[in-house]
């Protein structure tokens, strides 16, 4: 095989672990090779995780960000990135640092606040820093419905508010957005995506009932990450990933005994 066809575009996710390997960079990882590009991570925050919730987390020391990140500068062609858990006010301003100093691509914002078990994965007083500083580099944000209120300011109470949720986060700085449904109680969960251009549209897919849904967040915003990566515009790479993650989520596999993960080997279309 020449070079050119062994190659495979490279991304990266800027989060934290789970030992329980369903969500974070374990996610991440799973969902870049499932859509064929190579997964690099730097890795923020260590947690102690299951199925049944997190037990213990760990930050790492801000010079072992940053050494990763310069590991990965020297020697990596980082086409797309993301980031998930970033733990704290000093790891978020961190990540916008080395953000700023290495171009990562395009940088899809996963604004990681609360596990699903309901453990605080993200410090309060850092909300400002992420609006402040890490909003401003993005080029996309993914929150989901209580991130999105979080951020704004703004209490949603249907679908409806979606929109003014979307332009309140492009106010602040960020060009793209996606709101994810997956918290209402909505039988078809909808998505909505508001781009830079100003145009609009939804993504949505039939409720899955279940709770078999640990790391769907992760999940969709490295599809998209992956996807961009692979060359598809912004609206193309949303559509892939809700796919891939509405999919992950239906054909459902059995691990662990509270909120299971997803099947990331269903296969992208
Ligand atoms: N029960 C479900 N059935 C089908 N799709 C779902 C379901 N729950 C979430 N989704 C989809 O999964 C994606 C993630 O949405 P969600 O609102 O759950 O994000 P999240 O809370 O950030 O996820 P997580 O915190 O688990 O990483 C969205 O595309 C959403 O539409
Ligand atoms: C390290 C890490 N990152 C992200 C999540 C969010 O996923 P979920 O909301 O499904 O618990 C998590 N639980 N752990």
């Amino acid at each position: 095989m020449t070079e050119e066809l062994n190659s495979f575009p490279q991304v990266l996710t800027i989060a934290g672990t789970d030992s329980g390997g369903g969500a974070g960079i374990m996610a991440d990882l799973k969902t870049f090779q499932m859509q064929h590009v190579f997964g690099t991570a730097v890795v923020v925050a260590v947690t102690a995780q299951n199925t049944l919730g997190v037990q213990d987390s760990f930050l790492l020391p801000l010079e072992m960000v940053d050494a990763q990140f310069a590991s990965l500068a020297s020697d990596f062609k980082i086409k797309a990135c993301k980031t998930g858990m970033l733990g704290d006010a000093a790891h978020v301003h961190q990540v916008a640092l080395n953000l700023q100093k290495y171009d990562f691509g395009p940088v899809t914002i996963d604004p990681v606040m609360v596990a699903k078990g309901g453990a605080p994965l993200l410090s309060q007083d850092a909300i400002a820093t992420v609006k402040n500083e890490l909003l401003p580099l993005a080029n996309l944000i993914t929150p989901n419905l209580p991130e999105a209120e979080a951020l704004t300011g703004i209490k949603a109470t249907s679908e409806q508010e979606y929109p003014q949720l979307a332009r309140s986060l492009q106010k602040m700085g960020v060009e793209n957005v996606l709101i994810k449904g997956g918290h209402s109680n909505a039988e078809v969960v909808r998505d909505y995506a508001l781009l830079a251009d100003g145009t609009d549209f939804w993504v949505s897919s039939p409720r899955t009932h279940t709770n078999r849904t640990h790391g769907t967040g992760d999940t969709l915003a490295a599809a998209i990450t992956a996807q961009l990566a692979l060359g598809h515009t912004l609206s193309e790479a949303i559509k892939i990933g809700k796919q891939y993650v509405t999919k992950a989520i239906e054909q459902t596999i059995q691990v662990g005994h509270g909120h299971g993960p997803l099947n990331h080997w269903v296969k992208v279309d």
